[in-house]
């Protein structure tokens, strides 16, 4: 098999529940009885039903309206949750900017954090200490390297974040929505940046902005509750997608549980 037409992301009927609980009480009584035959809890399947496969060096857009799954899905590929049920096949070393984000330590500085996060994704304490001086550059924000997360900004956590997974040598690069906190000049930096990483690797980007997916996608899929809607060119789906918004009703079913 030649490597440009490799699988290197394929998920089988992937699907996710989180239990909901109506009160910490019924967390407890779950825990203690630990059996799932007459749950404490209620099933919420913020995944239903979702295949797909992205070949090496290929970009494939994710849209959908909120909380349709695009998070969970995204999560799963990078390994930070489990699905219920289906199949996950990763190849490659996984940059999530956004997941990478959110487990950042706010207690410690904007230094600590480039080793914590850096180990997090796989990089040798020496590597990352190499890269050090690079991703302080890119990251752009100066003296606050020094200060704990907790006095930073959306936009500069992001900008830490997207830092370190520039440095890490990823073959796969999720993005998801975490440039919309960036200011337009950082935007600038890495849409020029994820240019040059996909001239050789893999990009999963989530956007509410067709024109961002256009921008940077070959292919596209529409997640809608729980299940893929649509797949193919970044043209049909968003054409598909843009209608369905104008016709169909903010229908707040979608939230509920069973
Ligand atoms: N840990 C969790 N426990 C319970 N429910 C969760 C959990 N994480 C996500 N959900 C629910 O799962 C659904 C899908 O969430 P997800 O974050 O994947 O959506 P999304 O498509 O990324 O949304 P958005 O566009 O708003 O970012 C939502 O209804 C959300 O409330």
């Amino acid at each position: 098999m030649s490597s440009d037409t490799e699988v290197v992301i394929r998920a089988k009927h992937l699907a996710k529940a989180y239990k909901l609980y109506d009160s910490p009480k019924d967390w407890v009584k779950q825990q203690l009885v630990g059996s799932e035959k007459n749950p404490y809890y209620k099933s919420f399947w913020a995944l239903k039903d979702i295949s797909f496969e992205v070949k090496r060096g290929r970009s494939l857009g994710i849209i959908g309206r909120n909380g349709c799954g695009k998070s969970t899905l995204l999560q799963i590929v990078c390994g930070m949750t489990k699905p219920t049920k289906g199949e996950i096949w990763v190849k490659g070393r996984v940059a999530p900017v956004l997941a990478l984000g959110a487990t950042f330590d706010l207690e410690a500085t904007g230094r600590e954090n480039v080793l914590i996060g850096g180990a997090v994704l796989g990089l040798k304490r020496q590597e990352i200490l190499q890269k050090f001086d690079s991703i302080t550059e890119f990251a752009g924000i100066g003296a606050f390297m020094d200060q704990p997360l907790k006095l930073y900004s959306a936009g500069m956590r992001m900008r830490l974040a997207f830092a370190i997974c520039a440095h890490i040598d990823a073959e796969i690069l999720i993005v998801d929505e975490a440039l919309s906190v960036g200011d337009l000049a950082f935007q600038k930096k890495c849409v020029d940046w994820i240019d040059n990483f996909r001239r050789t690797g893999t990009l999963l980007f989530v956007s509410h902005s067709t024109g961002e997916l256009s921008r940077l996608c070959e292919s596209a899929m529409w997640i809608d509750n729980g299940r893929v809607r649509e797949a193919g060119s970044v043209a049909d789906v968003a054409r598909a997608y843009r209608r369905a918004t104008f016709v169909e009703k903010d229908n707040m079913k979608r939230f509920s549980a069973v």
